[in-house]
C-alpha cells in the first residue's frame, strides 16, 4: 500500500514535533509539505527534509492533489476554517486540540463531517492513546471494579507565558481532563463548576491559577480536577479512578528511582512533549493506519465539539463562581443516527 501523504498545517512547538514524529517513528507516511504564516520557520523545516515543500497558503496545502491528510498544528483560532477546508476537501485530518474555540463552529465542523457523508477528524486528545490511560480505561471497561463513582485528575503544568489568561486554562489545559472524564465514564459532562483559591504570586497579574474544577456527569458520576498551569516543580498529569470494588491511579512517574549525594528521587518531565511523547506517537500512527485503511479511529469531531461545550460552561462557571450547566446539542439529531 502507497504511504499516506502528509502535510502539516502550523510548525510551532506541536507542528514541529508532529513533523519530526511523521519522519522518524510514524510508519507509512511520508511527511510531503508543511505550511505556517512564518513563512521562514516553513522553510527551514521543510529544508531539514528530503521531499518536503515549504507552502505559503495552508488552505492551498490542504487542497493539493499531492496531500492525502492533514495534521493541523495551528492555534485553535484557526481550526475551523482549516477543517472545514479538510472536509470539503475529503481529506483525512488530525486537528489539535481545541476542536475550535467555541461550541457554535465546532459543532459547524460536526454538521459538515456528516453532510460530508464519511467521517475524516480525528481530535488530538492524545491522552486516549497513553499507555498508562489505556490501560486504565481497559480496566474500568472490563467491569472488575464495578461502575466508576468518582475521578480526581491534577494537571500541573511548570510554567505559561503571562499571554496564557485565566480563561486558557480552562480552554486550553483543562479540556484534557474534559475529554478524560467523558472517555472514562463514556458519558456526557452535565454540570461544570470552577472554584479558585487565592492565586499563586508566580502567575501573571489578574490570572486565577490554580483552579478546581467539579464535573457533574450525566449518569451521576462526579469528578474534579486540580488545573495549575504556574506550578514551578515541572509537568505532571496524575489521575485516580474511583470504581465501586477498587481504584486506579496514573501519572505517579514511577520511572529510575536514584539515590546519591544524601538526595533520593526520580525525574519530572519538563512538559507535555515528554511526558505523553509515546502518546502523540501512539496516536499519530493510529491516525496513519486509519486514513490508510479509510478510517477514523480516536476522538471524533463530536468529541471535539462537545470538550468546547463543556469549555465554554466553564468559562462561565470560573466568571461566577457557580455550577454551570453544560448546553450541547441532541448527538441523535446531529449526528442522524450516525457513529461519532
Ligand atoms: N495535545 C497537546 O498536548 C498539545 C496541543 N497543543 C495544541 O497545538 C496547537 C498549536 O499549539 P503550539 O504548537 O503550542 O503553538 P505555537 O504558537 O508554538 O505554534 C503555532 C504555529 O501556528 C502558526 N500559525 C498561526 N496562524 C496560523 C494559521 N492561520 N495557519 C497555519 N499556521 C498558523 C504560527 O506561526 C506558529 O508557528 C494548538 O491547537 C494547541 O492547543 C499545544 C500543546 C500541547
Ligand atoms: O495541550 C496542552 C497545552 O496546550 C496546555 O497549555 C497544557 O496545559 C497541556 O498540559 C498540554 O497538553
Amino acid at each position: 500500500m502507497a504511504p499516506l501523504r502528509v502535510g502539516v498545517v502550523g510548525v510551532g512547538m506541536m507542528g514541529t514535533d508532529h513533523a519530526d514524529r511523521l519522519v522518524h517513528r510514524i510508519s507509512g507516511a511520508d511527511l510531503v509539505a508543511v505550511s505556517d504564516p512564518d513563512t521562514d520557520l516553513a522553510a527551514e523545516l521543510a529544508a531539514r527534509f528530503p521531499g518536503v515543500r515549504a507552502v505559503e497558503d495552508p488552505i492551498a496545502l490542504i487542497a493539493d492533489e499531492h496531500v492525502d491528510a492533514v495534521l493541523i498544528a495551528s492555534p485553535g483560532f484557526a481550526h475551523e476554517e482549516q477543517v472545514l477546508a479538510c472536509v470539503e476537501n475529503g481529506k483525512y485530518t488530525l486537528c489539535e486540540k481545541p476542536l475550535t474555540m467555541d461550541a457554535a463552529s465546532a459543532l459547524r465542523v460536526v454538521e459538515a463531517e456528516r453532510k460530508g457523508g464519511r467521517p475524516l477528524v480525528q481530535v488530538g486528545f492524545m491522552r486516549r492513546f497513553d499507555p498508562e490511560y489505556a490501560a486504565m480505561k481497559r480496566l474500568l471497561d472490563s467491569g472488575e471494579l464495578g461502575r466508576t463513582l468518582l475521578v480526581h485528575n491534577i494537571h500541573r503544568n511548570k510554567v505559561v507565558p503571562d499571554s496564557f489568561r485565566s480563561e486558557m486554562i480552562v480552554q486550553d489545559s483543562l479540556v484534557h481532563e474534559v475529554d478524560v472524564c467523558r472517555w472514562l465514564f463514556d458519558d456526557e459532562i452535565d454540570m461544570v463548576t470552577i472554584l479558585v483559591p487565592r492565586s499563586t504570586s508566580e502567575a501573571a497579574d489578574g490570572v486565577r491559577d490554580p483552579q478546581v474544577a467539579i464535573f457533574q456527569m450525566a449518569g451521576g458520576g462526579l469528578a474534579t480536577t486540580e488545573v495549575f498551569v504556574n506550578s514551578r516543580i515541572g509537568y505532571e498529569v496524575r489521575c485516580e479512578a474511583v470504581a465501586e470494588r477498587g481504584n486506579i491511579t496514573i501519572g505517579l512517574g514511577q520511572g529510575p528511582h536514584l539515590r546519591r549525594d544524601n538526595h533520593y528521587g526520580g525525574h519530572i518531565p519538563d512538559d507535555f512533549r515528554d511526558r505523553f511523547g509515546r502518546a502523540y506517537d501512539l496516536e499519530v500512527q493510529a491516525w496513519v493506519d486509519a486514513s490508510r485503511r479509510g478510517a477514523v479511529v480516536g476522538p471524533t469531531s463530536w468529541d471535539g465539539y462537545a470538550a468546547t461545550a463543556v469549555s465554554a460552561a466553564g468559562v462561565a462557571a470560573l466568571a461566577t463562581g457557580r455550577p454551570i450547566r453544560v448546553n450541547l446539542a441532541d448527538r441523535a439529531e446531529v449526528l442522524g443516527g450516525a457513529a461519532g
